[in-house]
């Protein structure tokens, strides 16, 4: 579905210039869960802003199914680590949103905004304000409404970073679920070596910036998960693989 050659991106110019993304070649399959992994500044926010056609590539390929991106690709569906929610909306208009910029009819999709609602545990919260929500209930919302109109491809860049660990944990089970059952494709964002762990099919690790790919390693852990499989063997075994690889790059030392 995905296919980078080669990716570079550069800001600026000359002396002044930055380059974000070094030779970055990436394959991704319909349905997989890939998350990218790691330090700030890397150019992981870049590399999903360069597949929302968003920017663009300053050197090399980006194909979306075949196709190189020149706009935001069809099916695709985004959310952040800053939930933006429109405060003046209440939670169902908010997650409705998408249908309104796509030119849909907001009453057709009202029937899925509430069972995503539902199956994200806000129920009682569909006519609430943003105001009125926690920091994890209104990432929910986010989350909603990124799944709205059940993209093909979901852009998911930090959006539980901002949460406390246990309201984490458990959107992590609610994404892992919505995703499995749409057979989402998601490529994932985040710095917890244990969150791309435990959502994704493969975890690819990106160099300090210049961003060039350190390894791509594929998750053989049962595909449902269960928060328990942290404490399987397996799953530390590929914790400390990544740690390992952390700390060759001299970025975490005991
Ligand atoms: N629009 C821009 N103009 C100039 N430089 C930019 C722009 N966007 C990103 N950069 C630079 O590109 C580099 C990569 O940024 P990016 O946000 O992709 O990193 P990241 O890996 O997502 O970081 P973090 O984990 O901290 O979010 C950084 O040095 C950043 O300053």
């Amino acid at each position: 579905m995905i296919r980078a050659s080669d990716v570079v991106k550069r800001f600026g110019k000359g002396d002044k210039g930055v380059t974000a993304l070094d030779g970055i070649s990436l394959e991704i399959g319909e349905g997989e869960f890939v998350s990218l992994l790691g330090p700030s500044g890397c150019g992981k926010s870049t590399f999903l802003r360069c597949l929302a056609g968003i920017e663009t590539a300053s050197a090399g390929t980006l194909l979306v199914d075949g196709k190189a991106v020149d706009g935001p690709p069809d099916g695709l569906g985004m959310a952040f680590q800053r939930d933006a929610l429109l405060d003046w909306f209440d939670v169902l208009e908010n997650v409705l949103l998408p249908a309104d910029f796509g030119g849909k009819r907001k009453r057709d999709f009202e029937p899925r905004a509430r069972e995503l609602l539902a199956m994200a545990g806000l129920n009682s919260f569909v006519n609430a304000y943003p105001r009125e929500l926690s920091g994890g209930m209104r990432q929910r919302v986010a989350m909603c409404r990124s799944l709205l109109l059940d993209p093909r491809l979901l852009l998911m860049d930090e959006p539980f970073g901002a949460l406390d660990a246990l309201t984490r944990d458990q959107l992590n089970v609610d994404l892992h679920r919505l995703t499995q059952r749409q057979k989402t494709t998601t490529i994932f964002v985040t710095h917890s070596i244990s969150e791309a762990v435990f959502l994704s099919t493969r975890v690819v690790v990106f160099s300090p910036r210049p961003g060039r790919i350190v390894e791509d390693i594929r998750i053989d852990l049962p595909r449902e998960r269960r928060l328990a499989v942290r404490e399987s063997a397996e799953f530390a075994g590929y914790t400390r693989h990544i740690r390992g690889l952390f700390e060759k790059m001299g970025l975490i030392h005991d």
